[in-house]
């Protein structure tokens, strides 16, 4: 059952996935040949490791099933096969109109040209294909968040539908974007967000004195920023994206 209470804490436990994926790449330096595309040479590829990695291993949980799952949406889906499994009855609380909204491009673009500078180290270890793992388990990571934006809308249409239906009829975009967002959640989400980067990223050990003395795994203000820059606005994006088409 979806409710604004039941997708706000398929959200909050989402922060979790994302902290850790943050920690797991900050665990690699920059390695800047992951995003060369003159560093592979796989005949019949074309595009970087991380495009080689993101492709193939999207190929290979497209057949799995992956996307089949309302909640997913790939990278590349212009390349994809269908699913191979049995399918699952999903919940399908969404309107069809769901399915053509898709802005992991933007993600894409911000992650790499925003993101990874503030994240990561420079340098270069040689973990390439780990490097590229751990992108794209950040990557699924965001854009799963982000495009829980859809139900999150769905949610607030059904609970007060007279309130969205002249703005949606209007196709007023501003006036939708007021309405849907809440500047008290936000505060609260950034800051809980801060910390548990702070209490996931320190070191632990068992003299309870010494915990939080060493160095945090990444700094946790990058995971506030992440979402106050991007995370947040994109969820609003796919919000608005989504009641647009609500009533087609
Ligand atoms: O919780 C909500 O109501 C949401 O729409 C999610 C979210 C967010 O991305 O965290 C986005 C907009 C609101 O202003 C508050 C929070």
């Amino acid at each position: 059952e979806y409710t604004l209470d039941s997708v706000r804490k398929a959200l909050v436990r989402q922060e979790d996935t994302i902290v850790f994926a943050l920690i797991e790449r900050a665990k690699f330096p920059f390695n800047s040949l992951t995003y060369d595309h003159n560093y592979l040479q796989i005949p019949g590829f074309c595009g970087s490791l991380v495009d080689f990695v993101v492709n193939n291993t999207e190929g290979v949980q497209a057949k799995a099933g992956r996307y089949k799952n309302p909640e997913e949406n790939p990278f590349f889906p212009e390349n994809l096969l269908s699913s191979l499994v049995p399918s699952y009855p999903f919940t399908q609380i969404l309107h069809p109109g769901a399915a053509s909204i898709n802005i992991n491009k933007s993600i894409w673009k911000i992650y790499f040209h925003d993101l990874l500078p503030l994240l990561v180290a420079s340098g270069d270890d040689g973990n390439y294909a780990q490097t590229a793992a751990s992108d794209l388990s950040l990557l699924q990571a965001i854009s799963k968040r982000v495009h829980y934006g859809k139900f999150v809308a769905e949610v607030k249409f059904r609970e007060s539908p007279q309130d969205y239906e002249p703005l949606i009829r209007a196709k007023d975009t501003e006036g939708l974007m007021k309405l849907l967002t809440f500047k008290s959640v936000e505060e609260m989400v950034k800051k809980r967000v801060e910390k548990k980067a702070v209490v996931f990223g320190q070191e632990i050990s068992l003299n309870s004195n010494d915990d939080k003395k060493g160095k945090s795994k990444f700094d946790p203000s990058v995971a506030s920023q992440l979402y106050e820059k991007w995370v947040i606005p994109l969820t609003k994006e796919v919000q608005v994206e989504y009641l647009l088409r609500r009533l087609d």
